[in-house]
């Protein structure tokens, strides 16, 4: 039996389904419009979203939802949702809620066991419910009054607020009613029985086939690739492409962790040139990223060939699944991530993604099991793209070692100060600008490089992070005086929005 949440667009909508995981259910996430089993459902839960209940076009309950008949939770829009198609009333409030708000509970309730009359909880909402529907009781109300949480106590639990975020100082205990006290759910899920089931089952799909797996050096094509070895040893063959827009030292390190470390099959393709010679004066990011993608896909194709492979491993997760749902729907595209992501269609070969239902936190703790290293399962993000992305405008060997050589300092400084891994990602960017400057007396008339350091959780937002500032001056003073070519470094403090992480 799983957790099923429905996805109305809210911001936190992979934060319930992450919740839910930490307390040991196992949790799916869907769109209103995908078509699911509800005999397999233990427990449903209606995400917050941004539209109205009371327009037109608002996404409605799903087509299925007369089959279920188990308990429902409604957080948010999923709250004005269910009140309004039980015959409640929801309006435009008189005044919006965001952040903290005090509540107190009112009437007692399952939902609420364990937890104080009076505490905290994290809002974000303009739209109320005025009138419940028919059966339906105010379990809490705000401090200004408001209709926070209500239930019929038999099928249906509303809360207004978000329980699911940390700010929520009873969150986890309230989610942990439902799913225990409410639905009468055991936990069912723990990353131990998933390796063991894991592994089972890519040996049943896998045994006497050969295998290729796009390796990166990354968190999760390496863990991809490490499960699928322990399921089908030498017939896997990981391939690590060299597109020399790697960093300083990156392919020796990483062919050292695999192959020696780990002892897994592992090629590295050499393919500096078709790369660099295909991007040569191109300055636009998202040729650059097309071109790329497209090398990518090259280069594999070729190595299914010559190993005669019928299947791909991929490190797709499931932030990618969710995220893939979501898109071509409304969602303006920003730029195209390079994932070895276009292969499918494209390509001959079947697809193997065995951490597709896994959150990035829970790919860490099965790398950690499987015995990987830490340096490869805390290592920050990096682009497929790789320094192409770094160098702005276009890139050439030249552009290249001066931005590795920038980067390996300011990396080698914050693991120094500590400050890697309080970072989410660190890097430099090389801008096609030049500044003069002095050096000895000299004129001198170099490039402008810029620091890129962000705070986040997935990526989707960052904020620039608050280095203090004789770290910052440690960097820019070493790369100031130990990289030829760099006359100038600033610090980039925009977040994101409206910034994107990378500057291309
Ligand atoms: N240099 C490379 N050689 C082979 N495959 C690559 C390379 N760069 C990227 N890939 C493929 O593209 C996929 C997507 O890259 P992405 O950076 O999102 O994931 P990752 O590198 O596995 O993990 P992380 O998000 O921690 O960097 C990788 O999982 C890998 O399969
Ligand atoms: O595998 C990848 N292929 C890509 O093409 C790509 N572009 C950006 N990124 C990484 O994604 C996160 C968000 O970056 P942006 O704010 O720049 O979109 C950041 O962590 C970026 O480093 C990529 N990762
Ligand atoms: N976070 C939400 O679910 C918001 C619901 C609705 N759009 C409102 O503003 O009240
Ligand atoms: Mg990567």
């Amino acid at each position: 039996m799983k957790v099923l949440i429905l996805d109305y667009g809210s911001q936190y909508t992979q934060l319930i389904a992450r919740v839910v995981r930490e307390l040991g259910y196992y949790s799916q996430v869907v769109q209103p419009d995908e078509d699911v089993d509800v005999s397999d459902i233990g427990a449903l839960i209606l995400s917050g979203g941004p539209a109205s209940v009371y327009e037109p076009n608002a996404p409605r309950l799903p087509s299925w939802f007369e089959a279920y008949k188990g308990k429902v939770l409604g957080i948010c829009y999923g709250m004005q949702l269910l009140a309004h198609e039980m015959g409640g009333k929801v309006e435009p409030g008189e005044l919006a809620e965001y952040g903290r708000t005090e509540i107190v509970i009112v009437e007692d309730d399952p939902i609420f066991e364990n937890v104080p009359r009076e505490s905290t909880v994290w809002m974000s909402h303009s739209d109320v419910v005025k009138v419940l529907p028919k059966g339906f009781k105010v379990t809490a109300h705000s401090k200004n009054g408001m209709i926070v949480s209500a239930s019929d106590r038999e099928r249906f639990w509303l809360l207004q607020f978000h329980p699911e975020v940390r700010h929520t100082q009873f969150g986890r205990q309230m989610l942990q009613n439902f799913l225990s006290r409410i639905c009468g759910l055991k936990p069912n899920w723990n990353l131990e029985d998933f390796i063991t089931q894991k592994i089972e089952e890519l040996r049943k799909e896998l045994s006497g086939k050969k295998v290729i797996a796009a390796l990166s050096g990354g968190v999760d094509s390496s863990v991809a690739c490490v499960l699928v070895h322990r399921a089908i040893g030498t017939n896997l063959r990981c391939v690590f492409v060299d597109h020399g827009l790697l960093r300083k030292n990156e392919p020796e390190e990483v062919m050292d962790v695999f192959k020696n470390m780990l002892q897994l099959n592992v090629v590295k393709i050499d393919a500096r040139e078709r790369f660099l010679s295909k991007l040569k004066g191109v300055d636009d990011p998202e040729k650059k990223r097309k071109i790329i993608g497209e090398e990518f896909i090259r280069v594999f194709e070729q190595e299914a060939k010559s190993y005669g492979a019928t299947h791909l491993v991929q490190g797709t997760i499931y932030s990618d699944v969710i995220e893939s749902a979501k898109s071509g729907k409304k969602t303006a595209a920003i730029k195209s991530h390079h994932n070895v992501g276009g292969l499918p269609e494209k390509m001959d070969l079947k697809i193997v993604e065995p951490l597709r239902n896994l959150f990035k936190d829970e790919v860490r703790i099965v790398g950690e099991m499987l015995g990987i290293p830490r340096s490869v399962i805390h290592r920050q993000p990096f682009p497929g793209p790789g320094l192409a992305v770094r160098v702005i405008g276009p890139v050439d060997e030249e552009k290249l070692d001066i931005l590795r050589e920038a980067d390996y300092i300011l990396i080698e400084t914050l693991r120094e100060t500590g400050w890697y891994e309080k970072i989410w990602q660190a890097f430099a960017v090389l801008l096609p600008v030049r500044s003069v400057g002095v050096r000895g007396d000299r004129r001198a008339y170099d490039y402008v490089l810029a620091i890129r350091c962000v705070d986040s959780v997935e990526g989707m937002t960052a904020d620039w992070s608050k280095i203090p500032h004789d770290v910052l001056d440690l960097i820019s003073r070493r790369i100031l005086n130990g990289v030829k070519g760099v006359g100038r470094v600033v610090y980039d403090i925009s977040s994101k929005p409206p910034a994107t992480i990378e500057w291309e």
